[in-house]
């Protein structure tokens, strides 16, 4: 069975490969709105959903689509991309010496049937100073990133101070999680790649 992973995301592609799996990208355009009363746990598996959506009337056969959306959660308030520096910098400011979640929602499309799921990990940030902040803004891509910033990068080695669940559901795929589900659902998803 062919795998889609549906995202432009360079992270996501790296996550899939580094579990072994072989996939194709195809990108949809997709509106990334939310309904404003949504439970915030709730924002990053309707997006991805969203994102499955997309390619339900489409014709490609018997292929595994796969979505997701990654969203930060700090006391209740969703970050996503920053729209440019100041917001940016706001964001930061806000998660400096504070403990958030980071949200990714899963979708998975397989013959207009669409299963979805999440996992959530929380990170703990030491107190960023202001330079710290523009020195992260001006040497780093926080702008592709919710929350406005990547723990792969500068900042999460040296601002990070500790998390608790998946490593790499921050950086946009829970892959544990979906090698289980994969695993449960779709092997074909994984022989295919001739990794079981
Ligand atoms: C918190 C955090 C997010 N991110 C990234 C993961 C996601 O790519 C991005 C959140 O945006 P998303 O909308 O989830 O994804 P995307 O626009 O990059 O890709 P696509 O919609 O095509 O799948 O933030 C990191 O790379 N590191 C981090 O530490």
């Amino acid at each position: 069975m062919g795998l889609i992973l549906a995202s432009k995301s360079p992270r996501r592609q790296e996550l899939l490969r580094g579990m072994g799996l072989e996939f194709e990208v195809m990108l949809r355009e997709v509106d990334e709105t939310y309904p404003p009363g949504l439970a915030p746990a709730e924002v990053a598996v309707y997006i991805a959903e969203k994102k499955a959506r997309a390619f339900h009337n489409e014709a490609i056969e018997d292929k595994l689509v796969l979505t997701a959306d990654t969203i930060v959660v700090l006391e209740q308030e969703v970050l996503g991309k920053p729209a440019g520096r100041d917001e940016a910098a706001r964001m930061l400011e806000k998660l400096s010496g504070k403990k958030h979640e980071v949200i990714t929602g899963v979708a998975l499309l397989i013959k207009g049937e669409l299963i979805t799921f999440s996992d959530k990990t929380a990170v703990r940030f030491a107190r960023l100073s202001a330079e710290e902040i523009c020195f992260y803004i001006d040497n780093y891509q926080p702008f592709d990133k919710a929350g406005a910033y990547g723990i792969q990068e500068w900042i999460g080695y040296n601002k990070i101070s500790g998390i608790e669940g998946s490593y790499t559901n921050v950086v946009g795929l829970p892959t544990e999680k979906l090698y289980s589900y994969l695993s449960g659902l779709y092997p074909q998803a994984l022989s295919s790649s001739g990794r079981m």
